[in-house]
Order: structure tokens, then sequence, then C-alpha cells
């Protein structure tokens, strides 16, 4: 990192730490493995040669883990750079604009967890439709080349990229030895002989596998937002729920019915149920998000929240009448409560 930058995070973060009372010595500050992110590859500059992995990464699932985890071991062995190089928005939301997109990551998420990752360097580039008519060739040698500074390449075993993503493994070696970069490929990482992808983890969330789904992630599958007003009927039936709103529209929402969650709230975790549904019980007309913490009485409203999802209860059902709803609520909430002391 260059020193003046490394320098301003470390203030930033002690100002921080003072604010929170647990202040931390510059030295020890200073030895944080910090991760920069680049919002375009025309900011990016290093004179230090860099050890780099293109692709979206959505999830940062298991398979993503293990790609990384090489590469940063690789490049700090080598005395080397990790640079992760990623689009936003999906190449597909611009060149295929009909295209339902639902990913398991907003940027934001992926940004975090790929935080926890120990890279150097993270590069969002915004996809375009300019950008997509990068020839194979030009890739490799204005952006790899030019701007990275790239002395080893690793990527998965099915990437292609540029335009027609024409660029494949073969193309890419035969450009590293013009270039003097290697190139090394990582096969297809398997759990339980079912090799993990973004597409299996989608659909387990969709049918709502939600075990399958947080196996291959390695994590809580989770979703953000900020918290909305609903009909104000839970506080009434004795169910109070926060309603979250969630601004990508591009975030895949897993199927419908009732969850066990966790959030973190102003440092405490709080478990709790969540159901996700149109309510067909109180004539709901709209997919909501909704959670009901346990052993909790707090003011929610306009506050952010992460909700990790822990297990699968039960679909979404329509009951006759509210009290039959109430029954169903207190059963859930056992179950929940059953599984956490069980589990978490
Ligand atoms: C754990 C949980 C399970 C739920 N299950 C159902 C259900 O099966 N069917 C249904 O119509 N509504 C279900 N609801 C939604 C309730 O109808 C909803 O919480 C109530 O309408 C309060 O909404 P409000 O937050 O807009 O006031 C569930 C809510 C929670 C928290
Ligand atoms: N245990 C709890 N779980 C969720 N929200 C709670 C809880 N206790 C208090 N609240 C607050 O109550 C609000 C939900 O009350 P509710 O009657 O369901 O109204 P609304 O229809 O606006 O969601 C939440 O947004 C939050 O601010």
């Amino acid at each position: 990192m260059v020193p003046f930058l490394r320098y301003q995070k470390a203030q930033k973060l002690i100002v921080i730490f003072k604010k929170t009372n647990s202040y931390r010595t510059f030295a020890e500050i200073i030895n944080f493995t910090f991760l920069n992110t680049f919002q375009n590859i025309s900011n990016f500059f290093t004179e230090e040669k860099t050890f780099v992995t293109i692709g979206t990464f959505d999830g940062v699932h298991f398979g993503h883990q293990k790609i990384l985890e090489k590469l940063v071991f690789e490049a700090k062995q080598a005395g080397k750079k990790s640079v992760l190089l990623t689009f936003f928005p999906h190449p597909r939301m611009v060149l295929q604009k009909d295209a339902k997109i639902e990913m398991i990551n907003t940027i934001h998420e992926r940004s975090a967890l790929l935080e926890k990752t120990g890279l150097d360097y993270l590069i969002i580039h915004p996809f375009s439709k300019a950008f997509s008519k990068t020839t194979a060739l030009e890739f490799v040698r204005d952006t790899l080349v030019n701007k990275l500074n790239i002395s080893k390449l690793i990527i998965g075993y099915d990437h292609h990229f540029g335009k027609n993503r024409e660029g494949n493994i073969t193309q890419l070696t035969e450009h590293s030895l013009v270039y003097n970069f290697t190139v090394e490929e990582i096969l297809a990482q398997d759990i339980d002989d079912v090799s993990i992808s973004s597409t299996k983890i989608r659909q387990a969330l969709i049918s709502g596998s939600l075990k399958t789904a947080n196996k291959y992630l390695g994590y809580p599958f989770m979703l953000n937002g900020i918290v909305v007003n609903g009909k104000q009927l839970g506080g009434k039936i004795g169910y109070p729920t926060a309603n979250i709103d969630i601004k990508e529209t591009y975030k895949l929402i897993p199927k419908a019915g009732v969850y066990v969650v966790k959030s973190n709230i102003q440092n405490k975790i709080i478990f709790g149920m969540m159901n996700i549904g149109c309510r067909p019980t109180v004539d709901g007309n709209h997919q909501t998000i909704e959670v009901h913490f346990f052993d909790f009485n707090q003011d929610l409203y306009g506050k952010h929240l992460t909700v990790e999802l822990l297990y699968f209860l039960r679909d979404e059902h329509k009951f006759d009448a509210i009290p039959l709803l109430i029954a169903q609520l207190k059963k859930d909430e056992d179950t929940a409560r059953d599984y956490i002391k069980d589990n978490c």
C-alpha cells in the first residue's frame, strides 16, 4: 500500500477506536491488513508486481474463498501484491437489459466479504457496453500488463473474458508468453462430490434448500435493508415485525416462507424469525420481508439491518382467521428457539 494512504487510514482508525473506547497504538494499527478498493481500473496504479484474479465472485462462496486464499498466499510468498478485478454492474445487466438478474450478494455485501480475504487490492470496474468491446489482446496488454503490472494470473477453469467472451485459458496463455506473465488455472472445487457454483447456490435459495446454500457459501446467506413501516398489525397480535426494504432490485430473495434468523443490533447478537411472502392471511398484495426478534423491544424504524438466514422452518400459509396465524407463530417461535438452543 502507498505509505501515505496507509497512514491516513490508520489515523482514521485511531479516531474510531478512541470513539469506541478501544484505543490501540499506532504500531498495532499499522500492522492491520487494509483492502484498498478502487472504483475504476484507470484510478489504479502500482509499481509493484501483482498476482491477479478476475471474476464476478457472486456469493464469495467456498470455491471463491479457496481461489482467493491461494492468490493471497502465493502473492505473499512471492513478495507481490494480490489483486481482484471484478465488474459492476454484472455484464448481463448491461448487455442483456431484459434478462432478470438475481445475485447472491449486493455489491456492498460482496465488498464486505472480500475485505475478510486478506487481498491487497480490490478493483470494482464499471462494466459498460464500450468496455465489453475490448478484445482479449487489448484487455491483456492495456489492463493486465500496463495498468495492473501483472506477474501471475490465477483464474477459474471456465473463465472467459473480452469481446464476445472470446478470451479463454488457451489465448491467455499465448498472450502471457508475449507479455511475460504466468497463468494458472484452478479446477472446480468440490464439496461432497458436488462442484460449487453461484448458480447452484441461487437454485438452492430459490427452492428453500437453505442448508445447502449456506454450506456452499461457507457463511449464512444474508439480506441487508432499511426498516420501514408495515400495516401496524404485528404489534397488535403480539409479534411486532421489522419490515425490511431492500433497495437493490437485483438481489436474490430466497423462497417465500419462514426462517430462523440472526442479526447484530448495536453489537448484540439477536435471534428471531422472519417471514418472506405476501401474507395471504391479511390480504397482502406485495412481497414483504419481516423479522420478529426474540426478547427484544426497541424502535428499529429507519435503521439498517443485516439479517443472516440460519434455517428454513416452513412455507407461508393462508390461515382462515388471525387467531390461527397467532397460534402458528407461537409454534414457529418454539421451533425456532429449539433450533437456536441446539445449533447456535
Ligand atoms: C415468523 C412469521 C411467520 C409468518 N407466517 C405467515 C403466514 O404463514 N401467512 C401469513 O399470511 N402471514 C404470515 N406472517 C405475516 C403476518 O401476517 C404479519 O407479521 C402481520 O401481518 C404483521 O404485519 P405488519 O408488520 O405489516 O404489521 C408471518 C410473520 C412472521 C414474523
Ligand atoms: N421484537 C421486535 N421485533 C421486531 N420489531 C420490533 C420488536 N420490538 C419492537 N419492534 C419495533 O416495532 C416495529 C414493528 O411493529 P409492527 O406493529 O409490526 O409495525 P409495522 O407494521 O410498522 O412493522 C419494528 O419496526 C420495530 O421498530
